[in-house]
């Protein structure tokens, strides 16, 4: 049953024209319907595509769909089809014993001390050796740069380390080159995602022949298959030449060495080439895009910026050691974990502009919503999180205020987590996030190592807007310049 509230559904189109129609701002269309319909409305597509569903951000549906009927809810076959080239059979294209046994692998690796110990020293390594030198310089000519894009490279390199123990050299102190295998990944996913705005009649044919977008994407896929078979058999050989792989921490060495009850290889080479495809997949863009909003929204706030350099200091000022020079301060682990304003206002910047705005599930059976919405078999059920940071009724009225405040605990004492089903920015449920602490230590590093040394400014007249894809990338970039700051100095001895 359609709301009646709910947004225009046309004879034989249904939401299409409408939707067309509001496509500049589709975000915000989507958040004013939402509210309208007090959170959910159905929606059907042109009838012969039999496609229809619901749009949704409240939580109590987010908590049954994400959790108490997981098994119901799964990713389905409409999204691994249009990402079936690229990932494979890998986690994130992935549902039932497939994904299971990837979760499982990757949420054991991802968990051990030993490999927050390296991704750490990764993230540490690329900031300080790659990042703050390209910063200096640009700081030292006066120069601007698109940042978003800096961060781009950064995560990408970072996310390749991690997964599989080769830096492919997209950000370098002074240069930013082209790089083969990055250029190949960013095109095969944008490639697979223009699946999803084509009626698939149009694509399939385009594949069968061969021609156009397709003939790309295969062309894109096999350059980023090709890295990834070549980098798995290469750590196979690593490992037979001598004997293990003890030095190397990446995801890859990890499940290359494993082994099953017969002392055999634990993993085919399929299954880890397919896990670390999907690895930097989900984890190339989503903490880059979300730094870029961050240095947007606390250069537009002063108030949040001292008080995140006040917590610095503060935590700085904790050092027995006294510090010789701010070049050198590189912050431990534990010196990031006590940052709770810092985690605050970068929770507060997923809030408003979530790396993943909107997400969807497909229903294997008939079911119903908490809030009494009938899904039928096959609807696709999307959840807005770009809509629910927005919504009054989750976060009160100043809830499109950035406000890093409504993360902190009353009294002032530490950050307050949410419910995932509120926030579900790093989705909710079993398939909440593997990368969500590795992504917290990435940007709160990147945050605290710039913030710490530099003034960022955007440049005056460039226009911030999001971009219309599934990852929330700002359209332009965000052109800036740096100037290096004074104001930390009387903690230096
Ligand atoms: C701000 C940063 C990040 C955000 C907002 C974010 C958000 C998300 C979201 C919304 C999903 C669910 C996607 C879906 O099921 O359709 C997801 C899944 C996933 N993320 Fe992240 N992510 C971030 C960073 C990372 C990083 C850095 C990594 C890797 C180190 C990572 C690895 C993964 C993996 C492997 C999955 C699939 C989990 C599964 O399906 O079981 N993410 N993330």
């Amino acid at each position: 049953l359609t709301h009646p509230n709910g947004p225009m559904l046309w004879p034989v189109l249904g939401i299409l024209p409408t939707l067309y129609s509001n496509l500049d701002e589709v975000h915000e269309w989507a958040t004013r319907t939402l509210m309208r319909c007090g959170g959910t409305f159905q929606y059907h597509s042109m009838w012969f595509s039999r496609s229809h569903g619901i749009v949704t951000v409240d939580p109590a549906n987010l908590e049954y769909m994400l959790k108490t009927r997981f098994s119901n809810f799964p990713k389905g076959r409409y999204y691994r089809e249009r990402f079936g080239e690229l990932l494979g059979d890998g986690i994130f294209n992935a549902d039932d014993a497939t994904w299971r046994e990837q979760r499982r692998a990757a949420t054991a690796e991802m968990h051990s001390a030993r490999f927050v110990e390296y991704s750490q020293c990764t993230i540490h390594s690329l900031v300080h050796m790659k990042l703050l030198k390209l910063i200096d310089r640009l700081a030292k000519s006066n120069q601007t740069i698109d940042l978003q894009d800096v961060l781009l490279r950064f995560t990408f390199d970072n996310i390749c380390t991690a997964a599989f123990g080769v830096n492919p050299g997209c950000l370098t102190e002074d240069d930013l080159p082209e790089v083969p295998f990055s250029r190949a990944f960013e095109h095969a996913t944008e490639l697979s995602l223009f699946r999803f705005v084509v009626p698939p009649i149009v694509w399939k044919t385009m594949r069968f022949l061969n021609i156009g977008s397709e003939r790309k994407l295969k062309e894109t896929v096999r350059v980023v298959h090709e890295f990834a078979e070549n980098t798995v058999s290469d750590r196979r050989t690593e490992l037979l030449k001598l004997g293990g792989l003890g030095d190397r921490f990446d995801l890859l060495s990890r499940l290359v060495e494993a082994r099953n009850g017969e002392g055999g290889f634990g993993f085919s080479d399929k299954f880890m080439k397919d896990l670390c495809i999907s690895f930097i997949l989900a984890g190339r863009d989503t903490s880059s895009v979300a730094l870029a909003w961050f240095f947007w929204l606390v250069q537009r706030h002063p108030e949040v910026e001292k008080k995140i350099l006040d917590e610095i200091v503060v935590v700085l000022g904790e050092r027995t050691a006294k510090i010789e020079s701010l070049d050198d301060v590189v912050f431990t682990a534990a010196e990031l974990n006590r940052m709770d304003y810092l985690q605050a206002a970068i929770s507060e910047t997923l809030r408003l502009y979530p790396s993943v705005p909107v997400d969807f599930k497909e229903a294997v059976e008939d079911d119903q919503f908490p809030d009494g919405t009938e899904v039928r078999s096959g609807a696709k059920v999307y959840y807005v999180m770009y809509s629910m940071g927005r919504m009054p009724a989750i976060w009160g009225e100043d809830c499109r205020e950035f406000k890093p405040e409504r993360w902190i605990k009353e009294g002032g004492g530490g950050f307050a987590s949410e419910s995932m089903f509120k926030y579900p920015v790093f989705n909710a449920g079993p398939r909440l996030c593997v990368g969500k602490k590795f992504a917290y230590a990435q940007m709160k590093t990147v945050a605290a190592a710039m913030l710490l040394r530099y003034e960022v400014k955007v440049v005056e007249g460039h226009v911030v807007a999001p971009k219309l894809t599934t990852t929330l990338y700002m359209k332009n970039g965000l052109v800036v310049s740096f100037r290096r700051r004074s104001v930390v100095s009387p903690l230096l001895s």
